[in-house]
């Protein structure tokens, strides 16, 4: 750890923006990071510029521990944050300097500990099975025991909430001791996440009236309003806020650290980060995902790839006179962007819009559109989708400017004469898929068969050897993933089978698509189309 201001204050004390992925976050089914991915985690929150990072309880689980101690040896070299080690309060009838648990805290050398108590008096005299005057006695001595020791202390009054409708007095109780020990915030935790913004400021309001302690919040997400919640209890007083990274954490998840700070930045103008901190939003969010091996939600606000992406035509001709007209904030704001789908909903405005992005440039020419969006209409009736085949919807753009002003779009470097594809049961039970292709290309008829394990990988297969001797960038171009989605009954017809295809070589990634009766035919339409395409990218259409 290195930071050049003193020990436990963070750059702009005023406000904390604290996180809380690496204990509460860790917390959630299914994330279980290791020492190095909490490193890594650390340092990308750091990097974001939040002003507190509560990495673990050291003492209570070894991974835990050694996180602390790779960091204070040198492993962790924060800029903005502040480290911090999270754990309880001592044991009843425990000297505070004997309780191993506190002493932990102290030999993690992390410079502020966050320490958890009960302020509900249910849990006080049923869970820690004491009375209300030795929950307060160990409350205020475990802080001041720390204090006295050089570290900062924050308090995180568990179960606030519940505890404060149930029996205010007690819950306030827990609060002073935690003053009367030298806690510099006490931070009301919504433990249960069962409470609502409303009834939720207006107590953190009422509390900041009765005890004049600094306020923070920590919200779970069990009514889905974790992030309203934090951030009416900031509108209501709070100056510390408690979040994790994509709203990791127990159960339903705590406070989203990127919509929280999305809020504070964009709503309430707040500077919460460093300079240039928000336009990290999104790129933190994704790593963050990574990290976790969790996907990142596409519908996640502010950083999800969908999170500014429309789909409605009546949306996409408003924002062709404004983007703003449609979108909250600029989504550069929070480093991500916004993205025009093409559906059957689409109108002559997102496909106007579409076409800018793809580079086909379609003002101005009104046939072109009007059958675009006609033909995008009635091939996502018979079940196209071209919402994830951007390639395929630029080869359909790209044709219609064609078809309409003689804009030369170019023939393909190869055509197609036929193809089979034949399935071989062997004796041994291993399945060979044979493909043969005859293509002309080049001025020649080729004949071309391969194996494959499967009737699609044969096709390619055969694909490529007919036509890599004449279209040597084929080489790099793999096919890097395939989806395959039976459609039923679609529009009372029979089965059909959509086939979308993910190329790359290598620079970039291209999804095109395919439907058809049959898979094979679907997937020849979706391999077609990935060929063709990266032939309009590699200039080699013929005029
Ligand atoms: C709301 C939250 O999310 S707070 C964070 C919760 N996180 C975790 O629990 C993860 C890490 N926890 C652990 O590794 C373990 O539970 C440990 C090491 C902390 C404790 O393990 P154990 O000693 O085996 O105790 P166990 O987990 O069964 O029970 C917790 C004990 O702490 C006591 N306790 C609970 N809260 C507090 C508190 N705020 N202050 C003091 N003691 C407390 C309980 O009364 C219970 O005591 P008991 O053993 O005398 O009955
Ligand atoms: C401290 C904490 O995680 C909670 O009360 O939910």
């Amino acid at each position: 750890m290195t930071r050049t201001e003193p020990a436990g204050t963070p750059l702009g004390d005023d406000f904390h923006l604290y996180d809380t992925t690496l204990r509460d976050g860790a917390q959630r089914e299914g994330i279980s990071y290791s020492v190095a991915d909490k490193l890594a985690v650390a340092r990308l929150l750091d990097e974001l510029g939040v002003g507190f990072i509560e990495g673990g309880w050291p003492g209570a689980m070894p991974k835990d521990t050694e996180f602390f101690a790779r960091a204070a040896a040198g492993e962790l070299t924060l800029k903005h944050a502040v480290l911090v080690a999270f754990g309880s309060t001592r044991k009843a009838g425990v000297k505070a300097a004997e309780d191993p648990q506190v002493r932990a805290l102290l030999d993690s050398q992390a410079p502020v500990v966050t320490l958890v108590a009960k302020s509900d008096v249910r849990h006080i005299e049923r869970a820690l099975r004491v009375d209300v005057d030795e929950a307060c006695a160990m409350v205020e001595d475990t802080v001041s025991f720390l204090v006295g020791e050089g570290r900062r202390v924050f308090l995180d009054a568990e179960h606030f909430f519940d505890g404060y409708a149930y029996d205010p007095d007690t819950a306030l109780r827990v609060l002073d001791a935690a003053g009367r020990g030298g806690a510099d915030v006490v931070v009301l935790c919504d433990t249960n996440g069962g409470q609502l913004p409303l009834g939720l400021a207006e107590t953190v309001r009422e509390v900041a009236d009765r005890t004049g302690l600094r306020l923070g919040i920590h919200c779970q997400d069990d009514t889905s309003c974790a992030v309203a919640n934090s951030i009416a209890a900031v509108q209501a007083g709070a100056t510390h806020v408690q979040c994790t990274a994509n709203g990791y954490g127990e159960r339903a998840g705590n406070a989203d650290l990127f919509a929280v700070t999305g809020n504070l930045v964009a709503k309430l103008g707040m500077e919460v980060l460093p300079s240039g901190g928000a336009a990290e939003l999104t790129r933190v969010s994704h790593a963050l995902a990574e990290i976790a091996n969790i996907a990142p939600d596409t519908h996640q606000a502010y950083v999800g790839s969908s999170a500014f992406a429309h789909k409605a035509g009546l949306h996409a001709s408003a924002i062709k006179v404004d983007p703003l007209l449609y979108n909250h904030i600029d989504p550069a704001l929070v480093g991500n962007d916004m993205r025009v789908l093409v559906t059957e909903m689409a109108g002559k405005a997102s496909l106007e819009l579409k076409g800018r992005e793809l580079g086909v440039d379609l003002a101005g020419r009104p046939e072109a559109l009007t059958n675009a969006v006609r033909k995008v209409k009635d091939l996502e009736a018979e079940g196209w989708s071209f919402e994830a085949a951007d390639a395929s919807l630029e080869l359909l753009l790209r044709r219609e400017v064609a078809g309409t002003d003689g804009t030369p779009l170019g023939e393909p470097p190869f055509t197609l004469e036929s193809y089979r594809v034949v399935l071989d049961h062997r004796p041994d039970g291993e399945v060979i898929a044979e493909a043969t292709v005859k293509v002309h290309v080049g001025g020649e008829r080729v004949i071309a068969t391969a194996e494959g394990n499967g009737p699609v990988n044969a096709l390619d297969a055969a694909l490529r050897q007919a036509l890599l001797p004449h279209l040597s960038w084929l080489d790099s171009v793999e096919l890097s993933d395939y989806k395959v989605r039976i459609l039923v009954n679609h529009q009372g017809t029979d089965a059909v089978t959509r086939v979308l295809i993910e190329s790359s070589d290598g620079e970039q990634e291209w999804t095109t698509v395919g439907v058809h009766e049959n898979i094979v035919e679907a997937s020849w339409l979706a391999l077609r189309d990935a060929i063709v395409h990266k032939s309009l990218r590699a200039g080699t259409l013929t005029p």
